[in-house]
C-alpha cells in the first residue's frame, strides 16, 4: 500500500519528516511526504522533505499562529484549495490512502485540517485517516510542570517553541470535534505519559516522535509490497483493505500498542543465533534456523508488549470494536502458531468483533517486532479530562 503523508503545523511537519526517515529501503511504503505550514523557520529546519514538498502558507504570517484556532480555521478555509494543489508535485493519484498529521492543541495544524481531510475527500477516493497528538498537560499549565527542574531557563511549562500553550486543550477537543464525520479515523498519541519527569516538549519531542514514527512504519510497512521480488513474503499478507475495515470510516479514535525484541546475528551473514536475554540457552545450529521455543518465546513476548504495554493513547482494551495484529521480523522467528495464538490473545483482550492478524517478513532485520492496532476505543478517560481542562480554560 502506498501513503501520502502529509504534516501541517510545526508537530505535524516534524512528526512526517520522522515517519519519512523510519521508512526502510525494503518495505516502502510512503507515496510521498509533504509539510505545510504558517511558521518560515520551523518549515527551514526540516532536513529531508524536498524543496517542492513543502509550502509555507499565510500572507503576513511567519512565526505560526500562537495557538489562535479561529485563526488557524480561517486561514485553513482560504488556502485549503492551494494546499491541495501543492500536492500536484507528487503523486496523490497513485496513494492508497493519505495521513494528515497535526498537533491537535495548535491552531495552524488544528485549523488547516478538517478543511484539508474534506477537501481531500472529495478529491480522491481513497481513505483520509489523521495522525494526532495530544498537548501534554505541563505545556499548557500556567504554572508549568513542578517536576521541571529550576535551573531550565525556558518559561516553565513549555512547549516545543519555547512557549506555553493555555489553550492546547481547547483547541484539541475542538479540532476533534470539526474531524468527526470528515476524517475516516484519527490515531491518537498522547504527549503527556510518553514524556519523561521534568521533560518538556523541546526536550522530548524528537524521542516521541521517533516512537511515533517507528509504530507508523510497522503497521504501514507491513503492506509493502517488498522492493526484492525474490524476498520472502508474508504467509498472512496485509494490504490496503484489511488496514481499511480495521481503521473503519467513521472516524474512530485509534490507540497503539507496540513491543519489540532484539535478536542476535551471529556476525556471519543471515546467521540468526537467538534472542539476547536467553543467550546460551540452547537456541541455535551455525545454519539459520532458529529453534522453535526461542521463536515462539519472541512473538510472544511482543505481542504480550504491544497489547498490555504502553498504547500511544491509553484506552479501555476491552472497549476495542476492531483490532489488528502485526507480527514481524526475520521470517525463520515468526512462528506461525505463535503469531495465531497471537491474533487470539489479542481479540480475548480487546473483545472486538473484528479481529485479524497477519506478519511482516524482515529478512534483514534483527529485531521482532508486534503492533496492536486497537480501533474505535471510545470512551477515553484522557479525552474527557481534556474536555474538562478546556472547559476550566473557558471560565
Ligand atoms: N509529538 C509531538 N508533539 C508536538 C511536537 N511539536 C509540538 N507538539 C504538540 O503539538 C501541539 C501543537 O504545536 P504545533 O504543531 O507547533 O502548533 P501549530 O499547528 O504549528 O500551530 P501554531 O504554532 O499555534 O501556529 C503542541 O501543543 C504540542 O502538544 C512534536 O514535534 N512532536
Amino acid at each position: 500500500m502506498q501513503l501520502e503523508v502529509i504534516g501541517v503545523g510545526g508537530a505535524g511537519c516534524r512528526i512526517a519528516e520522522t515517519i519519512r526517515t523510519a521508512e526502510t529501503a525494503t518495505q516502502p511504503f510512503l507515496c510521498d511526504v509533504f509539510a505545510f505550514d504558517t511558521d518560515t523557520q520551523a518549515l527551514a529546519e526540516l532536513d529531508s522533505v524536498p524543496d517542492d514538498h513543502r509550502h509555507r502558507y499565510g500572507a503576513g504570517i511567519d512565526t505560526g499562529l500562537n495557538g489562535n484556532l479561529q485563526r488557524g480555521e480561517t486561514l485553513g478555509e482560504e488556502h485549503v484549495d492551494e494546499l491541495s494543489r501543492k500536492l500536484d508535485a507528487g503523486h496523490p493519484s497513485a496513494a492508497d490512502a493519505f495521513l494528515v498529521v497535526v498537533g491537535l492543541g495548535g491552531a495552524t495544524g488544528g485549523g488547516a485540517a478538517p478543511e484539508l481531510v474534506a477537501n481531500l475527500q472529495t478529491l480522491y477516493d481513497v481513505p483520509v485517516y489523521v495522525l494526532g497528538t495530544l498537548p501534554a498537560d505541563r505545556e499548557r499549565s500556567p504554572d508549568g510542570d513542578p517536576s521541571v527542574p529550576n535551573d531550565d531557563t525556558r518559561p516553565s511549562g513549555a512547549d516545543a517553541d519555547g512557549a506555553t500553550r493555555p489553550l492546547a486543550a481547547a483547541n484539541a477537543t475542538q479540532t476533534l470535534s470539526r474531524l468527526d464525520g470528515l476524517a475516516n479515523a484519527v490515531l491518537c498519541f498522547d504527549n503527556e505519559p510518553w514524556l519523561r519527569t521534568g521533560e518538556d516538549m523541546a526536550d522530548g519531542r524528537a524521542r516521541l516522535n521517533q516512537e511515533l514514527a517507528a509504530r507508523v512504519e510497522a503497521l504501514f510497512g507491513a503492506t509493502a509490497q517488498p522492493a526484492d521480488e525474490s524476498a520472502t513474503s508474508a504467509e498472512t499478507v496485509i494490504d490496503a483493505n484489511d488496514i481499511r475495515r480495521i481503521l473503519g470510516n467513521e472516524t474512530a479514535l485509534v490507540s497503539l500498542g507496540y513491543g519489540t525484541q532484539r535478536i542476535e546475528s551471529s556476525g556471519e551473514a543471515g546467521s540468526v543465533l537467538g534472542l539476547e536475554l536467553d543467550l546460551g540457552l540452547g537456541l541455535f545450529g551455525s545454519d539459520s534456523t532458529v529453534e522453535t521455543s526461542a521463536a515462539v518465546s519472541a512473538v510472544e513476548t511482543t505481542v504480550g508488549k504491544a497489547i498490555q504495554g504502553k498504547l500511544t493513547l491509553e484506552c479501555e482494551r476491552a472497549n476495542t470494536d476492531r483490532a489488528l495484529l502485526v507480527v514481524g521480523g526475520p521470517p525463520e522467528w515468526l512462528n506461525r502458531t505463535a503469531v495465531a495464538d497471537g491474533r487470539r490473545r489479542l481479540e480475548s483482550a480487546t473483545e472486538s468483533t473484528q479481529t485479524l492478524g497477519g506478519d511482516a517478513p524482515r529478512p534483514d532485520s534483527e529485531t521482532v517486532f508486534a503492533l496492536a492496532v486497537l480501533a474505535g476505543i471510545e470512551p477515553v478517560d484522557r479525552i474527557e479530562q481534556l474536555r474538562a481542562a478546556a472547559h476550566q480554560s473557558e471560565q
